[in-house]
């Protein structure tokens, strides 16, 4: 997003744009509504709004008025409800006005033509979260939040990022930070007096204290992993030889007809994307087509993605059929996960007579779990589900407490506070003046701002509020 380094550079002054943009999505629906924020927000809906309530910007903010939008002619362009908040009780901290239009491309976009001629400007991506954070309503983390709750996959994404958006997280790091700066004053008063038995007593204390921020930040960076998770989803990919049951496996776990299923060997062609939801993790899962030798040219490049697929997985999902031996394309299939994480799934549990040998198939997957089912009588989902969940969430924390942090960012920037402190807490070991020790825990202190904003540079801003939406 251009532009912003000149409002950094001219203070708040070019805040003074009143900016407006279409805040719902593009298409057929019940509402639409047109944004607009800034100090001239209310001269320019009076241009073209006409209500019977001839003096309703006098009243009180957080209202409604109803009315019409006329173009210059004075045609009426829409019948409308406006709504008007003013500064600083509002999103931005502006003065905002919201032109609530009927749901459909032409209106909205008539009146959003319509108030750029009366004078607001196109706002940007983001722009007026980007207010709200440069007005001081909300800081960077809370306003990242934002993007995460419209992106929120499942309902614990959502709890997740809207604690973050009340300050849950911000909490925690301003507090670290203030420990960090308390430290930075005790080192400034011990160069003032620098006396040998005074500066070794403050150096003990110091390695104290660090020892433990280090940890708390370590805490947060082990909560990241399941944080990640919740956010962005685990992939997921089902394989095996033909005709196994993948497709019956991937109808059964979204309960619902969505694959193609037949008793025809290579019914499926190409590759298959759903979203299913275990205890709230997003779980991408990706149904291919069975495995095989083939001659065939489309097939193998079919074969190839797959390959291609399993490499990105975080997880696959190997299916065997209960009523076939293991023959060799099995354990090409078998060798070809040897480093992945999986869980073996044999199918057709509900076949009378079995073929696979439990004790071979034992040695195959090597300490992961293997786990019989019947796709089509759906037994054994329940405790796939389990297994899944385990797998994955396992080693970190499973419960989903408040301050989790779910952003890339956030953890790259708890990584490199770790190092900083890392390296302080071995500089305090080794006795040397605090004061150098001093620069590690400074350069932590502001590690840890980027993620509040209160260190950050104008082109990370500039890279955040870049990816949000328009109108938002
Ligand atoms: N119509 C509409 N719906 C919306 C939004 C919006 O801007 N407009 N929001 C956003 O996109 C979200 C709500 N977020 C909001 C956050 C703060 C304020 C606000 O006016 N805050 C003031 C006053 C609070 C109060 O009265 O206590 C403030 O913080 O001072 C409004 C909406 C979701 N729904
Ligand atoms: N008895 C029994 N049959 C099943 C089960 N799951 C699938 N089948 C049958 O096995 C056949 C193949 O099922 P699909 O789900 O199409 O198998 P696939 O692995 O996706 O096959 P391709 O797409 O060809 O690789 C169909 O006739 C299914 O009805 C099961 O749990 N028990
Ligand atoms: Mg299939």
């Amino acid at each position: 997003m251009l532009g912003l380094k000149n409002y950094l550079a001219g203070g708040l002054n070019l805040l003074e744009d009143t900016i407006a943009a279409i805040s719902t999505p593009l298409g057929e629906g019940g509402i639409g509504i047109v944004r607009l924020s800034g100090p001239a927000a209310f001269d320019i809906a009076k241009k073209i709004f006409r209500s019977k309530k001839k003096e309703w910007s006098a009243a009180e903010g957080h209202r409604l008025v109803y009315g019409h939008i006329l173009d210059p002619a004075g045609q009426i362009v829409d019948e409308v409800l406006l709504g008007y908040m003013k500064a600083p009780h509002t999103y931005t901290r502006e003065d905002i006005i919201e032109i609530n239009c009927h749901g459909g491309i032409v209106p909205s976009k008539k009146i959003l033509e319509l108030v750029l001629s009366a004078g607001a400007r196109l706002a940007r991506p983001g722009e007026f979260s980007l207010r709200a954070f440069l007005n001081g309503r909300i800081d960077l983390a809370q306003a990242e939040s934002i993007i995460d709750i419209i992106r929120a996959r499942t309902e614990t994404g959502l709890k997740l990022a809207v604690a973050q958006l009340n300050g849950s997280l911000s909490r925690k790091i301003l507090e670290l930070q203030d420990r960090l700066l308390g430290l930075l004053a005790q080192v400034e008063a011990n160069i003032d007096f620098p006396e040998d038995d005074l500066e070794a007593a403050t150096g003990q204390e110091l390695l104290r204290t660090v020892g433990e921020l280090l940890e708390q930040v370590e805490d947060l960076i082990r909560g990241a992993q399941a944080g990640k998770i919740y956010r962005e989803g685990i992939r997921t990919i089902i394989i095996g030889r033909p005709n196994v049951g993948k497709s019956s496996l991937l109808n059964a776990l979204l309960r619902e007809n969505r694959a193609i299923v037949s008793d025809i060997p290579g019914t499926t062609r190409d590759i298959i994307e759903e979203m299913i939801n275990i205890g709230g993790i997003p779980l991408k899962i990706i149904d291919t087509a069975g495995l095989h030798e083939t001659e065939n040219i489309i097939e193998k490049i079919g074969m190839e993605k797959t390959r291609e697929m399993i490499n990105r997985a975080d997880l696959v999902l190997v299916v065997l059929d209960a009523g076939r031996e293991l023959v060799a394309a099995d354990l090409d299939i078998i060798g070809s996960v040897r480093d992945k994480k999986a869980v073996f799934l044999v199918n057709k549990d509900d076949l009378a007579e079995k073929k696979i040998s439990v004790e071979e198939l034992d040695v195959l997957a090597a300490g992961r779990p293997v786990l019989w089912v019947s796709a089509k009588e759906e037994t054994g989902l329940d405790e796939l589900e389990e297994k899944i969940f385990e797998m994955v969430m396992g080693g970190h924390l499973s419960g989903t407490d408040d301050a989790l942090v779910t952003n890339t960012r956030h953890k790259q920037a708890l990584e490199a506070a770790q190092r900083h402190l890392t390296d302080a807490v071995a500089e305090l070991k080794k006795k040397v003046p605090v004061d150098v020790a001093a620069i590690d825990i400074r350069a932590a202190w502001e590690a840890l701002g980027e993620i509040t904003g209160n260190t950050v540079t104008e082109d990370l801003l500039d890279r955040i509020f870049a990816d949000f939406c328009i109108g938002k």
